[in-house]
């Protein structure tokens, strides 16, 4: 079976391909390259000895997405990775966030619609959660009102996948990501932030490398134990892997329904002072670190209840905090070197 994986050079979307592969689907890749290189192609190759299909190809223009589809009429199912993420960039520039996250998204279902059937994924995010009241987080508890248009753009996605699932031969899983790190173990793929990281890990890892001087940690008066804020940090492979098995269910349809979300956590909540410990513990090196100001719009603490991924998926975060940061540094030298 084919899968259609947009995005999939980037980060978690060619983590999944690797795993779609060991699984034995075909894939094709839609991917634009503006957060990616054709070279993570040759990274997938050397994992899984197999090249997927690869279209370059900007899924904002509506007019090659409807080419795409008539060229490739066997896709039993597609995952949508595709989408701009940074937080802050959306905040500067929401109207290329609308347009990216929102069209895009539009244009793939225009196309799903016209086929007797269609197994749909979409990479959501815990970011639709915002302050949780209480923790774990568990996929009943309300959506918030969206601290970014980044953010926007994911509640707005949900809504209109639910929406058009509804009354279409689409069936959809929304998968609502907390934070997804690491690399994978051979160091052939991993994460590429272009410029100054926005996010804990690749900044942790670049800084170990010499890269960055010192990591700020923003904010040490928060409520929790040691003051710093609380995320859910989950290994990129393990995250890849449950995409296979949604992917899985949504083809073979068993109790399934239209539309199905879920939490993709470890279920363990890690402090920003705990992933600078690992760090140093898989590292054996000291980082150099200092507390600042809070950052504009940090949430204090998001962690996942992930029972109904456990349950209904039968998926389970498999790796520890330091496994994934270790991989993260693995990657990190070698992409250095
Ligand atoms: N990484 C995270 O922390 C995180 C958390 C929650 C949700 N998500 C979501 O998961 C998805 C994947 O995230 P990622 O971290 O792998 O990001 P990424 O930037 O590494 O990957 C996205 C890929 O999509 C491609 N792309 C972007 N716009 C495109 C377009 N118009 N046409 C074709 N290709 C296009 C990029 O070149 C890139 O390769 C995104 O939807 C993101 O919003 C990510
Ligand atoms: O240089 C840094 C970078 C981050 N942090 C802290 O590290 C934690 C994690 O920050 P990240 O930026 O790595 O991750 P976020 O939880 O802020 O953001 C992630 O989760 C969001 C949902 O909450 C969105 O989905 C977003 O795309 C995704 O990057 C936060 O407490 C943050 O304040 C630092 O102290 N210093």
């Amino acid at each position: 079976m084919k899968i259609l994986v947009t995005g999939g050079l980037g980060f978690i979307g060619s983590h999944t391909v690797v795993e779609l592969q060991n699984q034995g689907f075909d894939v094709v890749i839609i991917d634009d390259l503006s957060n990616s290189s054709e070279d993570v192609l040759k990274g997938i190759t050397a994992i899984t000895n197999k090249t997927p299909e690869f279209e370059k190809l900007d899924l904002r223009e509506k007019a090659k997405v409807q080419e795409f589809f008539k060229k490739h009429q066997d896709i039993s199912g597609v995952i949508h990775f595709a989408a701009s993420k940074a937080v802050g960039e959306s905040v500067g520039n929401p109207l290329l966030y609308y347009e990216n996250n929102i069209n895009t998204l539009v244009y793939l279902l225009q196309e799903l619609q016209q086929k007797s059937e269609a197994s749909f994924i979409f990479s959501s995010s815990c970011t639709v959660y915002g302050q949780a009241e209480v923790m774990p987080i568990t996929e009943n508890a309300s959506i918030q009102t969206a601290m970014s248009p980044y953010g926007n753009t994911k509640q707005i996605g949900e809504e209109i996948i639910t929406d058009t699932a509804k009354v279409t031969n689409i069936n959809a899983i929304l998968l609502r990501y907390f934070n997804p790190i690491g690399a994978h173990p051979s160091a052939e793929i991993g994460e590429l932030p272009l410029g100054v990281p926005q996010n804990l890990v690749p900044f942790i890892t670049q800084t170990g490398f010499g890269l960055r001087q010192e990591l700020s940690v923003f904010g040490g008066d928060y409520p929790t134990p040691d003051g710093t804020c609380i995320r859910d940090y989950i290994h990129v492979v393990d995250l890849a892997k449950a995409h296979v098995i949604a992917m899985q269910r949504l083809l073979e349809k068993k109790n399934l329904e239209k539309i199905e979300i879920f939490n993709l956590g470890t279920g363990t909540g890690s402090s920003v002072l705990e992933v600078i410990h690992s760090f140093e513990k898989v590292s054996g090196q000291k980082l150099p670190y200092k507390i600042v100001p809070r950052r504009e719009g940090d949430v204090i603490s998001a962690y996942a209840n992930t029972d109904k991924a456990n349950n209904v998926l039968g998926w389970t975060a498999q790796s520890t905090l330091d496994q994934a940061i270790e991989s993260a540094w693995k990657w990190e030298q070698k992409v250095r070197s």
